[in-house]
């Protein structure tokens, strides 16, 4: 199953080649090739639609694709990520957050931040159950982990609350504690402004360029707000119908012919639009 590969050029993180995905008649992804560099922020945009989740969710083992590979530099060499089972995805270093927050309602912060680790389990089940000196290393191991993003996203405050009891905006701050908890270097962010206003967008912005430059972590989202877009990617990939229109910095995207025409048809630069505030949707074509 995994076979030798070829190892990525040491800038590069992930490489997607010609991924394809067809559910039944429907072409959803189409010849899709991009590769996400070490250390920058790579954001997939494009209209309701365009395959950007179903490329996402091939990254994260959601999806297989119908044709074309993704390799990927793990901790142990250069591996192809489309032949590894879902539950090793977090182990390779590959964490998530989804669109839906997805979060236990009756447990506080910091047990949402001890749970999401787990993930990163570094002991086998009967260790852990005898609580043998290596689990209690690892468990103090994950307490720290968990009290530095605490202190990192300044969940202080909240770190006793249960989840239930928190605002939307809060929430979604706490799922990215959840993923950062488990130390990866390329972080999936699905639609991190979605549900929120201007001000926890702009937050947001903030902790998305932290992680990048502070942790120097990989991330990968698929955003819909054109101004967090602008103002956190190194670079951008747009997509329509399930192909690439595009891809640069933000200006030069977003200032495509192509991209222009996918979202609006007239309008000559795309950077001005904004998701209403409160509103679940941003840019739509
Ligand atoms: N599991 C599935 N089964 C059948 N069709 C699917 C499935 N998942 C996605 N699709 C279809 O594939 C196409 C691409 O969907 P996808 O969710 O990737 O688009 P998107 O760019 O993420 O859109 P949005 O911005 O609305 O989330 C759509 O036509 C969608 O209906």
């Amino acid at each position: 199953m995994n076979q030798p590969n070829a190892p990525l050029p040491a800038d590069v993180l992930l490489r997607a080649q010609s991924l394809s995905v067809r559910f039944g008649g429907l072409l959803a992804v189409n010849d899709v090739s991009f590769d996400v560099r070490r250390g920058e922020v790579f954001t997939l945009i494009g209209p309701n639609g365009a395959g950007k989740t179903t490329v996402f969710n091939l990254i994260s083992r959601i999806y297989a694709p119908t044709s074309g590979s993704i390799a990927y530099a793990g901790p142990a060499g250069t591996v192809t990520l489309t032949e590894q089972p879902p539950h090793r995805v977090a182990g390779l270093g590959i964490a998530r957050t989804f669109q839906n927050i997805e979060l236990f309602e009756h447990a506080s912060v910091l047990h949402n931040l001890l749970i999401g680790r787990h993930t990163r389990r570094e002991t086998g089940l009967w260790a852990d159950m005898l609580f043998t000196p290596r689990a209690r290393a690892a468990e103090i191991r994950a307490r720290e982990k968990a009290e530095a993003v605490i202190d990192f996203l300044e969940l202080q405050h909240y770190r006793d609350t249960l989840i239930a009891g928190l605002p939307y905006g809060v929430r979604k701050v706490v799922e990215l504690a959840r993923a950062l908890c488990t130390e990866p270097q390329l972080l999936l962010l699905d639609e991190p402004s979605s549900g929120l206003n201007v001000e926890e967008t702009d937050d947001m912005a903030f902790w998305i360029q932290d992680i990048r430059d502070e942790l120097g972590i990989t991330v990968l989202m698929v955003e819909h707000d054109m101004s967090l877009v602008s103002r956190v990617s190194d670079r951008v990939l747009a997509m329509n119908q399930g192909q690439v229109l595009a891809t640069g910095t933000p200006h030069e995207v977003q200032t495509h012919p192509g991209v222009v025409e996918a979202y609006l048809g007239t309008i000559d630069d795309v950077s001005s639009l904004r998701r209403p505030e409160g509103s679940a949707v941003g840019v739509r074509a």
